[in-house]
């Protein structure tokens, strides 16, 4: 797989209630958002709502944020496993483009309904909307 650049998607608007003690950006918050949004990621390239977090690798928190700063996230995959999907992640500054956090992997797996590894088929990053799940976990747990 060749390496993709990262696209940016979501948006966040640094709230009070995600600062530290140091009145910068928490690092828990940070963390939260991203796991999200690999998941989102994760979900959309797999097509299953069954993945989960495996593995995150060191976490580089390169510059911080305040109160009131813009910072968008970035995704893209990395590498396409059997039953895993590896990405990289990049938080930044919206407006200065300075990264605040990196992960160079951000590991998910993608289960099957019995909560074990399960192949993907998949090998190449989707552009499209091609793969989203179109019902919600819960509505299929009788017919999976
Ligand atoms: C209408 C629209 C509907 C939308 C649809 C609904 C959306 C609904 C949203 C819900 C969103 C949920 C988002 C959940 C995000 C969480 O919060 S997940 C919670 C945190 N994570 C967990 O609890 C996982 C706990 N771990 C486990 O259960 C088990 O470790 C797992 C994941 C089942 C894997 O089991 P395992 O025995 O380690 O599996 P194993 O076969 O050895 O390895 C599986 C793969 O992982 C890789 N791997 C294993 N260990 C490592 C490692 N240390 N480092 C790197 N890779 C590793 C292996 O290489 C293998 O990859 P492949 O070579 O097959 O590609």
């Amino acid at each position: 797989m060749e390496k993709a650049d990262i696209t940016f998607r979501t948006r966040k608007w640094v709230r009070p209630e995600d600062l530290n003690a140091n009145g910068t950006l928490f690092g828990g918050s940070l963390l939260k958002w991203i796991d999200e949004e690999a998941a989102i990621y994760a979900i959309l390239q797999l097509g299953n709502g069954r993945a989960v977090t495996k593995y995150i690798s060191e976490i580089n928190f390169v510059s911080s944020a305040v109160q009131g700063d813009l910072v968008e996230m970035g995704l893209t995959a990395k590498r396409f496993g059997r039953t895993s999907l590896t990405m990289r992640a990049e938080v930044r500054n919206m407006i200065t483009r300075e990264a605040i956090l990196t992960i160079e992997e951000i590991v998910f797996v993608n289960l099957g309904p019995d909560g074990r590894p399960q192949p993907h088929g998949y090998t190449e990053i989707t552009y499209d909307r091609d793969r989203i799940p179109t019902h919600h976990l819960t509505e299929t747990l009788d017919e999976d």
